[in-house]
């Protein structure tokens, strides 16, 4: 697990470590990566432009600090100060001591940021609130040719949350310090941050609240048959989707149900006679099951489908029209529920639930806070689609999915997602491990059918890239679920999945 801690949490288990160099470890570890950068981009260090943007704390005093040790090397190093009066003054002694160049005049900072090979934004770390001043605002819209690298946050991103208030730079590369931060992980912030490269530097915080699996996670989460293993045992889910208008959604739900490591998928709805065409392995008859997936397409039959499945003591996964009917109802029609419920909405269907208090643009602007306030709301595991999505449990705990791609933003793919956490459910996964294992299998599958069933490629910073890879249908990325079972379980025995890029 990747573990993302507050501010507070950081702080605190700063002042544990008071008298040990922790900046200089940062600092090292940034000046590494930033070396690596420029010799990746240009060959070497000796000559590449690097601009510091410095702002008025310690992230400021990292980045001119880790100017100075690239001028050491030969590179050609400028800064300049939006908070002038107050820059860190070792870091600025430091950079001034190698012949950086110190500017205050912001149309020489935008000059050289437009030339820059590398810039270092050291604007504002975790001490950052809301977002950029109007000093530092322009560099988040300004041209450039060079890298940008996040000292520890882009600047603008909150680090507790992810959202990001008003103006923010957009990095390259983050190299953040000690731990990760929720801010880093959850989208918009995490988009501002691209990849996140952490350098240990001795902190200890406690386990925190919010958690992102890897490879290693997920293959000791997924269900295994074992020699005792029969259909019943394996688990049987039941799928409640699809109408005569919508039974594409039936279709797809049952696709993900199939591949969810479960023994049998029931399905009860009207377009029984195409789900058992397409897919033969189908039982329609009635009978028990282990769990119920309500609601994709479910159309007109949504009330009845969801009378069914909130009255049996098994799982409950409730997506799409389902949702709009349980908004309707209220958190209330979950009220005397004994076995758990996972509700899976996208930004839309989280508004909806939310009795329309807010818009689904504020619920994807502020992913963290609505997942938590739904899941405390209606006493459910909550899994907010979308980029970063984003699983809570009432207590307030959070599995932000680090594997989803944009080209799962297609019709019908949430379908195959909510059939392949209703069968995870039914395998016996407690919701909030079946959630985010169904979430990262669907996004790994995604990212495979992208690239066409070969490892996704990876990026110059060793991450994955978008490069060689196509347009998706839902069905595909149900067809690619289980080469993205097998890369996860294939990590398992300690060997991480390096190809993909997410299981370091
Ligand atoms: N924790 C650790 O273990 C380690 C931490 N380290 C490093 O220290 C960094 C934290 O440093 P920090 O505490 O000095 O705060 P920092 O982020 O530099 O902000 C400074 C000041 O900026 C201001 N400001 C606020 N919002 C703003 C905005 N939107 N736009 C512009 N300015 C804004 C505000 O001052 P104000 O003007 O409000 O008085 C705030 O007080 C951390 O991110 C990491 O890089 C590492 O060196 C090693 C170990
Ligand atoms: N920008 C994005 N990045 C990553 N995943 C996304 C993005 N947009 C959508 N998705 C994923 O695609 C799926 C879409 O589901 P949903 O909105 O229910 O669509 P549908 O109802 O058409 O199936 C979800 O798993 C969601 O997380
Ligand atoms: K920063």
């Amino acid at each position: 697990m990747r573990h993302a801690h507050t501010v507070e949490e950081v702080r605190a288990a700063e002042a544990a470590l008071a008298g040990q160099p922790l900046m200089d470890r940062a600092v090292a570890g940034l000046a590494a990566t930033c070396a690596r950068l420029l010799r990746e981009r240009r060959g070497r260090v000796y000559g590449s432009r690097v601009l510091v943007l410095a702002g008025s704390g310690d992230n400021g005093g990292d980045a001119l600090f880790a100017g100075a040790a690239l001028a050491r090397r030969g590179a050609a190093v400028s800064a300049v100060l939006l908070s002038p009066e107050r820059a860190h003054p070792g870091g600025l002694a430091a950079l001034r001591a190698t012949g950086g160049q110190v500017t205050v005049d912001q149309n020489v900072g935008l000059a050289d940021f437009s030339r820059a090979d590398l810039i270092l934004d050291g604007i504002v770390g975790i001490g950052g609130r809301g977002g950029l001043r109007p000093a530092a605002a322009p560099y988040a819209s300004a041209a450039r040719r060079g890298l940008l690298v996040a000292v520890d946050l882009p600047s603008g991103v909150d680090a507790d949350t992810g959202e990001v208030p008003g103006a923010a730079l957009r990095a390259d590369l983050t190299v953040t310090f000690g731990t990760y931060k929720p801010g880093l992980l959850i989208d918009p912030g995490a988009g501002h941050a691209g990849p996140v490269q952490l350098v240990p530097i001795g902190l200890r915080p406690p386990t925190a609240a919010v958690q992102a699996p890897q490879h290693a996670d997920l293959a000791a989460l997924l269900p295994r048959p074992d020699r005792e293993s029969d259909k019943y045992r394996r688990g049987v889910v039941g799928v409640l989707a699809g109408s005569e208008r919508y039974p594409g959604a039936a279709l797809l739900a049952v696709a993900g149900a199939l591949h969810g490591g479960a023994g049998a998928v029931r399905y009860l709805g009207r377009p029984a006679e195409e789900v058992v065409r397409r897919h033969p392995e189908v039982l329609l008859t009635s009978g028990r099951v282990q769990s119920w997936v309500v609601g994709p397409g479910s159309g007109e039959d949504t009330p009845d489908a969801l009378e069914i499945a909130l009255a049996a003591e098994v799982p409950v996964l409730v997506d799409a029209d389902g949702l709009t009917e349980l908004a309707r109802r209220g958190p209330g029609a979950l009220a005397g529920r004994t076995a758990p419920t996972l509700l899976t909405p996208h930004a839309g269907e989280a508004a909806r639930l939310l009795g329309g208090e807010v818009t689904a643009d504020q619920v994807a602007a502020a992913r963290l806070r609505y997942a938590r306030e739904l899941a405390a709301r209606y006493g459910a595991v909550v899994l907010l689609k979308g980029s970063s999505t984003v699983v809570a449990r009432p207590d307030g705990a959070v599995r932000v999915n680090p594997t989803g791609t944009g080209w799962l933003a297609t019709a019908g793919s949430g379908d195959v997602l909510a059939g392949l956490a209703g069968a995870l459910l039914a395998a016996g996964l407690p919701p909030f491990d079946a959630a985010p294992a169904a979430a990262y299998l669907h996004g790994l599958a995604g990212r495979l059918a992208a690239a066409g069933n070969r490892a996704p490629g990876s990026g110059v910073i060793g991450t994955v890239s978008d490069r060689g890879e196509a347009p998706i249908t839902a069905q595909e990325v149900a067809a690619a679920l289980p080469a993205a079972w097998r890369d996860v379980t294939a990590s398992q025995g300690g060997h991480q999945q390096a190809s993909t890029g997410l299981g370091d």
